[in-house]
């Protein structure tokens, strides 16, 4: 059911009419033969233990993951989606994905992020709506998102809907640059200068979501230091208080 969703998508007028120029090209000649491959390419961008249930199409239970660069929000989510059947969409991974598929919005989105910047909002919700779509799973996890509060309201605009809840990995920023360091991902964006820029960002932009959030009820804060089991022990006590 899903993977005719896909094929769908990458033949609908939506996405070859949002993609940029090179990212339409590649679309439009893209040969029968070549379309398993895109749709498992495509595929590989989220890991769901969930797994799609082909076909219920009812609003899925949304958790925004928020933290500093380096609080562990990845780590953590590798977990939740494993013990509690959650789709993990990475805003940031959906984003390295477009870079790496060589497109001209991979590009524009390469050189915000070598900067620490925020990709334009447009941009990146239309990528996890995508995701979303094609993942059709019951629980997501939306990782890295919303980093700002033109995140939040394209989201609401875009996807027509808010999260359930919004879990806030809290970290002291000493660790969060420790943790950065030691990645050891070769990603552009994990050096001192940018780590730096990166941490201004989040304390100037992705604050103010949280509090908004705070505001709604929603948020639950996790002290983000100790070791990764340490803090997950926390996390799996909140999810198995959740009625999912
Ligand atoms: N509790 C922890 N203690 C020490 N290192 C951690 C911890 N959690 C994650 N890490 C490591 O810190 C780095 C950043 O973690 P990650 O999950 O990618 O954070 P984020 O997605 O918030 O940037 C990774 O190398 C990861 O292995
Ligand atoms: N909602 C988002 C998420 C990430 N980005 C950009 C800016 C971020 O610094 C990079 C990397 O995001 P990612 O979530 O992978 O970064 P960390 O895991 O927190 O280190 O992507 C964005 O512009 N908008
Ligand atoms: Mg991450």
């Amino acid at each position: 059911m899903w993977r005719r969703r896909v094929g769908a998508l990458l033949r609908s007028p939506r996405t070859s009419s949002s993609a940029s120029s090179a990212c339409q090209s590649r679309r439009h000649h893209l040969l029968p033969s070549e379309e398993p491959l895109a749709l498992n390419r495509l595929a590989r961008l989220f890991t769901s233990q969930a797994g799609s249930d082909g076909g219920d199409t009812q609003k899925p239970f949304i958790a925004f993951v928020l933290g500093g660069p380096g609080s562990g929000k990845g780590t953590q989510c590798t977990k939740i989606a494993s013990d509690f059947g959650f789709a993990h969409l990475s805003a940031g991974d959906i984003l390295r994905h477009e870079i790496a598929s060589g497109s001209e919005k991979g590009e524009l989105i390469l050189e915000i992020i070598k900067e620490g910047r925020i990709v334009p909002s447009e941009i990146t919700v239309e990528l996890i709506r995508k995701a979303m779509e094609m993942n059709n799973a019951k629980r997501v996890l939306i990782d890295g998102f919303p980093r700002c509060e033109e995140n939040r309201i394209a989201f609401e605009r875009i996807v027509g809907t808010e999260p359930d809840i919004v879990i806030f990995f809290d970290c002291p920023e000493d660790e969060m640059v420790k943790r950065l360091l030691g990645r050891n991902q070769g990603r552009v964006d994990d050096n001192i200068e940018t780590i730096k820029k990166r941490l201004k960002v989040f304390e100037s932009l992705n604050i103010p979501v949280v509090d908004y959030y705070s505001s709604r009820g929603k948020v639950h804060k996790i002290n983000a230091t100790g070791t990764a089991d340490e803090i997950f022990e926390a996390v799996r006590r909140l999810f198995s208080s959740l009625r999912l």
